[in-house]
């Protein structure tokens, strides 16, 4: 094994660039990062009005602190509030006409004022997540490449294997919870190698702004081990390995190795597995002797059977009379469909019943088991043997054969769920259940307009990326989003408050249970499937403690003295471990302590307090 020493000097370096080691510079950053504090002093919510305040000397921003750094001088002379500084943002982003320059705009604003993002995407959660997010991160993850400008998160190539350990040491802070892909299919995009770092670093922000876990404790982790991706391979600005993807047998080694790495290194880390291209059984393997899951299969799975359960509610029909259709059968379809038994299960429904309730198609037709291939183990379970010898190719007649009163698309395929399949489910079902849950739009099996269209309005609706509301018989309606976001930040901070040494399929299935019931009396009233995205923050309170509920139940908690709280307590105890950009201030004590600790922390001569970790995140992330 390479020693230390040599490893590091051998590999790009995670640490400070260059520039950072300029006392003048981190001054300079120090002011900055300074900056973001002082808007952060409000206790409460910040009002809409513009106030332009200057000279305030209790403001960590004011003159006589710009003196004491050295930086007087460095910054336009005003003392900006949060407010003014909001609006300024939302000008530049409205400048901007391209989603992807205001992707770039935001991943700029995070890297250089971290509180000020985070306050910006809560105030602004609807409009920001599908910039930072899904679909917008689709189109940044497809052009990483050309559009990277510095580091967020780590990357492991398969030339590191056997030093995995030691380069964690690289990270410069305490990590809570990791996001782990290694690119293999990226959205419904395919394999972009390292490119799709986009998509932890996404979704880690998404854990910070829907369920407060603090940015400096997430690690966006992205493997690389080579592509099947030929064009990358060969652009001469692609930032991976230039090699074809490892065998699955190779791969499964290597995340043996992270595995017992990153929790030898933060023993309590919650690891979360996402856009895998299924190399091989990696919950089976991994879940009861870590704290891990994989957001496409389960947190998928609990979004889906949390809006699914109101749907059925509204759809007239009992459980045990519906019958669905899923269009692909790769790792997000199986996982859903499964936690639907699950759910039917629980109704009352005979496993073998409800197993029976679903038909797959996949690139080769209806999933069957006399169709002359090999099926993948995981097909197997939902194989079909009732099908007399005959094949479905076409989804059309399928549905004309089964009559389904539910259509799900984790296919891929852009506009898969036609004029003609639409209104057949029309035509069979009174209230037609249609999830196109495939990302992002562009491979949405249909937009919500195309649904509303097609079934006269009558469709219960969810997809996995956004659309926007649709008009009906003068009547406007809201599409249900079916994506993960809407659990997967209350499965993790779940599993870090209660420090759950796994993640237990109850855990999962308790988040759904959670979501289902987080509907306020008016969303109930207006039919929707799932919360209002805008109340994210409360809705995961209620998915964490659901999730917490489960780990004790099943034993796999270590912070037991939680049991005795009551839900009223345990909801009060999460919310105060939430991280708030507004309430940053409170954490660092008076304005000299907080400069020392910032200068300090930035120039590494002393250890660090919580108070300065949310200063030297706003810097090191630079
Ligand atoms: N809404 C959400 O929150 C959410 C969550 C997870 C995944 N997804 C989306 O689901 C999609 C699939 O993800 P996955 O992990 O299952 O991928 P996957 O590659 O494992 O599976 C894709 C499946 O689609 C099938 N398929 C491909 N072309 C087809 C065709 N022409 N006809 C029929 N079937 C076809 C494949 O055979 C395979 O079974 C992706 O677009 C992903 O973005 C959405
Ligand atoms: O990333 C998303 O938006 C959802 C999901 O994890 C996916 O892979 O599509
Ligand atoms: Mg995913």
């Amino acid at each position: 094994m390479q020693r230390l020493g040599s490893l590091k000097t051998a590999l790009p370096s995670l640490k400070l660039q260059p520039s950072f080691r300029n006392p003048r510079f981190l001054r300079f950053m120090a002011s900055i990062a300074a900056e973001t504090m002082s808007s952060a002093t409000r206790p409460t919510q910040p009002s809409r009005q513009l106030s332009t305040t200057s000279g305030d000397f209790s403001s960590s921003n004011s003159p006589n602190v710009r003196k004491y750094l050295g930086t007087y001088g460095l910054t336009p002379p005003a003392v900006e509030s949060y407010e003014v500084q909001s609006q300024r943002c939302l000008r530049l982003l409205a400048m901007k006409t391209a989603p992807i320059e205001k992707f770039q705009y935001l991943v700029h604003l995070k890297a250089t004022n971290v509180h000020l993002f985070y306050r910006l995407l809560g105030e602004n959660i609807q409009d920001l997540t599908p910039l930072i997010y899904t679909p917008t991160v689709g189109e940044a993850c497809v052009r990483w490449h050309e559009i990277w400008t510095q580091p967020e998160g780590m990357y492991l190539s398969w030339s590191d294997r056997g030093n995995l350990r030691q380069i964690l040491d690289n990270w410069p802070h305490d990590v809570d919870i990791t996001v782990l892909t290694d690119g293999s299919r990226i959205l419904g995009l395919g394999d972009l190698g390292v490119n799709g770092m986009g998509i932890p670093v996404g979704k880690l922000s998404l854990y910070t702004a829907c369920a407060g876990i603090r940015p400096d404790a997430t690690l966006p982790l992205c493997l690389d081990l080579g592509t099947s991706n030929k064009a990358l391979r060969e652009d001469p600005l692609y930032m991976g390995s230039r090699t074809p993807k490892v065998s699955a047998e190779e791969e499964k080694e290597f995340l043996d190795e992270l595995m017992a790495a990153l929790t030898d290194k933060w023993p309590s880390i919650v690891i979360q597995f996402e856009d895998f291209k299924n190399p091989f059984p990696a919950i089976e393997r991994y879940q009861n002797k870590y704290t891990m899951f994989n957001d496409d299969v389960q947190g998928t799975g609990a979004v889906i059977v949390g809006g699914f359960i109101n749907a059925i509610k509204a759809s007239g029909v009992p459980a045990k009379d519906h019958k669905a259709v899923f269009l692909g059968a790769g790792s997000a379809g199986v996982g859903v469909a499964k936690q639907i038994v699950e759910y039917f299960i629980k109704e009352g429904v005979p496993e073998e019943e409800a197993r029976r309730k679903f038909w797959f198609v996949d690139t080769k037709g209806l999933v069957t088991q006399d169709r002359g291939d090999k099926l993948a183990e995981h097909k197997v379970y939902f194989a079909r043997d009732d099908n007399n010898g005959r094949q479905y190719q076409s989804l059309s007649r399928l549905i004309d054969y089964v009559q389904p009163t539910i259509l799900m698309g984790l296919s891929t395929i852009g506009g898969a769920f036609n004029q003609d399949i639409l209104k057949k489910m029309a035509k069979l079902n009174d209230r037609p259940i249609i999830f196109p849950l495939s990302n992002p739009s562009s491979k949405s099996e249909c937009t919500f307009e195309e649904a509303v269209l097609h079934t006269e309005g009558r469709c219960l609706f969810a997809s996995g990326s956004p659309f926007p509301v649709a008009e009906w018989d003068g009547k406007l309606l809201t599409p249900g989003q079916g994506n993960n976001m809407y659990v997967f930040p209350g499965i993790g901070l779940g599993a870090i408050i209660s420090k759950a040494v796994s993640v237990t399929q109850d855990m999962i299935y308790a988040s759904a249970e959670s979501l289902s019931t987080s509907l306020n009396k008016q969303e109930v009233a207006d039919g929707w499937l799932y919360p209002d995205i805008r109340r994210i923050r409360e809705v995961s309170v209620v998915v964490t403690r659901g999730v917490i509920r489960a780990a004790q139940k099943n034993g796999v908690d270590r912070a037991t003295e939680l049991r005795d709280l009551t839900d009223a307590q345990l909801d009060s105890y999460i919310k105060e471990r939430m991280y708030n950009p507004y309430n940053e201030r409170d954490n660092i004590g008076n304005i000299g302590e907080e400069v020392n600790q910032l200068l300090a922390q930035a120039t590494g001569l002393s250890g660090q307090t919580d108070g300065a970790k949310g200063i030297t995140n706003g810097v090191a992330h630079l």
